[in-house]
């Protein structure tokens, strides 16, 4: 069962459950560069009450330091080691669980957050934002030679995908077979942007899938991967541990599977319908809301300022009605000392 948050006071109480709160990124925090209305303020509200804030992406784009850089353009405090990003994952994956020999490399369909992630491991890699490979001419006579150094195909969001990349990365897993690892940053069919939704991750991937007849594995949310990397790094109490995302199938199932409570909001790819029904998802999170700016009623919000659901609040963060009169959670009048008026 899901808990619609409406009120100053269930913020307020989220706010006192959880020191460790992780955010998704992408449709949660922005869309694409356009920052979701209020997310710097609840962020600023949660430092201020001493809350660790972390921000787990499976947008493969960026490597951390270059999130780091959009964050700072944003305006959003954030610190490197806060910051976890499925190129992240996706290196130390290849590099700390596969184990991959030095001496090996790996095939990369991505951007330059990927291969910045893989050099910063020390995992050697080809392709990628190579021009030799970010060619639309291709002589489908030739099958290039492989290189017999290739044992990986690590494929994450690529937005300048080629039939040159495609087949090669293919030639890998199909000459290879069961020795060259199939690795996804990530299987997001699509990720939001201003204005609407854009194929993600999932979707450059399908073709690869489709033509090798093979299942990548997939170290972002959501699987373990990422929540391994980020225990390794930091401490943290899953049971008060909240998880914020926009996408049930990877932020919210990524919670539920570290044992955390999650949190959706509507800013992004998820419809009020999916959680509310009439033909819900099988996956619930714990409470949803339609933005992240709606905790600003947490924060005791300035008297008679606006939030989220349209409330106005007075300086103890109590909704107040049509009259001026303080609401508690449940809708009831309360009197100046907070007590409901019978
Ligand atoms: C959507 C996803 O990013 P996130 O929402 O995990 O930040 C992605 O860009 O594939
Ligand atoms: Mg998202």
């Amino acid at each position: 069962m899901t808990t619609h948050l409406s009120s100053p006071s269930q913020y307020l109480d989220l706010l006192s459950k959880y020191d460790t709160w992780m955010f998704d990124c992408d449709g949660v925090l922005w869309n694409d560069d356009h920052l979701i209305d209020g997310a710097i303020e609840v962020l600023k509200l949660l430092r201020t009450h001493q809350k660790q804030i972390l921000f787990v992406t499976n947008n493969a784009s960026k490597s951390r330091k270059t999130y780091k850089k959009k964050f700072d353009q944003l305006g959003v405090e954030a610190h490197v080691d806060e910051i976890f990003g499925s190129a992240y994952a996706a290196a130390v994956y290849i590099s700390s669980v596969l184990k991959l020999p030095k001496d090996q490399k790996v095939y990369v369909i991505g951007m330059n957050g990927l291969e910045e992630e893989l050099a910063e491991e020390g995992v050697a890699y080809l392709g990628g934002t190579d021009p030799a490979d970010n060619t639309l001419s291709f002589t489908p006579s030739s099958v290039f030679s492989p290189d017999p150094s290739v044992s990986a195909v690590l494929c994450g969001l690529d937005l300048s995908l080629n039939y040159t990349k495609l087949s090669k990365a293919f030639t890998y897993l199909h000459t290879l077979g069961p020795k060259c690892h199939f690795i996804a940053t990530n299987l997001d069919s699509t990720y939001p942007a201003k204005g609407g939704i854009l194929p993600g991750a999932g979707a450059v991937m399908a073709g690869l899938r489709v033509a090798s007849g093979r299942e990548p594995v997939c170290v972002g949310k959501p699987e373990a991967t990422m929540l391994e990397c980020i225990k390794a790094k930091h401490d943290f109490n899953p049971e008060r541990t909240i998880m914020v995302g926009d996408r049930l199938n990877t932020d919210i199932l990524f919670g539920q599977r570290g044992g955390l409570a999650t949190l959706l909001v509507l800013s992004g790819i998820t419809h009020l319908e999916e959680v509310a029904g009439p033909n819900p998802s099988p996956i619930v999170p714990t409470y949803y809301t339609n933005s992240l700016g709606d905790l600003r009623a947490a924060g005791g919000s300035q008297n008679g300022s606006k939030i989220g659901n349209g409330f106005v609040v007075n300086g103890n963060g109590h909704a107040l009605n049509g009259n001026g009169h303080a609401l508690n959670g449940n809708g009831h009048v309360l009197n100046g000392n907070g007590h409901v008026l019978n």
